[in-house]
């Protein structure tokens, strides 16, 4: 059975679609069947694996909107097992198409539900609001992996974030588990960043991974390569960290 993980929270910036794009690409690394979902409109997971979205044509917006076939848009990358569901900037419209649509927090996982079994791993990679896309990759999801940037005010919002878990829970999506949380941009001269660790230590609910990524100039430079890190610089500091946080996901099964 496929696990379908979404990367979540609504903060800007915190490095959701970074770790969507080198957790999923070391996963394939390791010898795993990958999905990468881009639920973003911004689209930045399908341009950081080398497709130019605004050329793509399909995309994820068609499964939702359009109840296209997941597989008609999938597309393979420059990784082996590594593939693609693209988003390009007409799914910008779903948000709002969505409001009036029946089960319109289902569409999601209909739309992943005949290939979900085709990979070992589905990640979702979410915008930055709890909207209804973000809705939709919750109920579609088995687990949640929150990042979380190591910054001023890190922690806020996430007590909206977990009230969301809590309600997709209640109402759409009663399995839907905490993966776990991920600290990125990490700085070890900085205070501001070990504080920050410490903070999400001393709360078990968020399942710290022991897997810290750091802040590394090469991860921000890979994406507009068209490259996850593995590729771009598989030595680099970020692709070392990312590489142990697939085998920590991987154990956690
Ligand atoms: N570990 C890191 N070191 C340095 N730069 C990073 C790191 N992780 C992410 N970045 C950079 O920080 C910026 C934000 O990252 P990213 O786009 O992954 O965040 P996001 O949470 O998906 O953003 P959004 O909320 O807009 O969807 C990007 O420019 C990215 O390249």
């Amino acid at each position: 059975m496929g696990k379908v993980l979404v990367i979540a929270n609504q903060k800007g910036g915190v490095a959701k679609t970074t770790t969507a794009i080198n957790l999923g690409a070391c996963l394939a690394s390791l010898g795993k069947k990958v999905l990468i979902i881009d639920v973003d409109p911004q689209g930045n997971a399908t341009s950081g694996l080398g497709i130019n979205k605004t050329s793509t044509g399909r995309c994820i917006y068609d499964c939702l909107i359009n109840g296209m076939p997941m597989k008609n848009i999938i597309l393979s990358t420059q990784v082996d097992n590594l593939f693609v569901a693209p988003a390009t900037i007409q799914l910008a419209g779903a948000e709002v198409e969505l409001v009036s649509a029946i089960s319109r927090e289902m569409k999601l996982k209909k739309a992943i539900a005949p290939i979900k079994d085709d990979y070992e791993y589905i990640i979702i990679d979410c915008p930055p609001s709890l909207g209804l896309l973000t809705l939709n990759a919750m109920t579609a999801a088995d687990s949640v992996l929150i990042p979380i940037q190591c910054e001023y005010y890190a922690l806020e919002g996430l007590s909206q974030l977990m009230n969301t878990i809590i309600l997709v829970k209640k109402h759409l999506n009663p399995e839907l588990k905490i993966e776990g949380t991920v600290l990125t941009m990490f700085d070890a001269r900085t205070n501001l960043s070990i504080q920050v660790v410490d903070e999400v230590k001393a709360r078990p609910e968020l399942k710290m991974f022991s897997s810290i990524i750091p802040r590394n100039v090469r991860l921000s430079e890979a994406p507009s390569h068209g490259m996850p890190i593995i590729l771009y610089d598989p030595k680099s500091k970020g692709a070392e960290q990312y590489q142990e946080l697939a085998k920590e996901v991987i154990e956690r099964e």
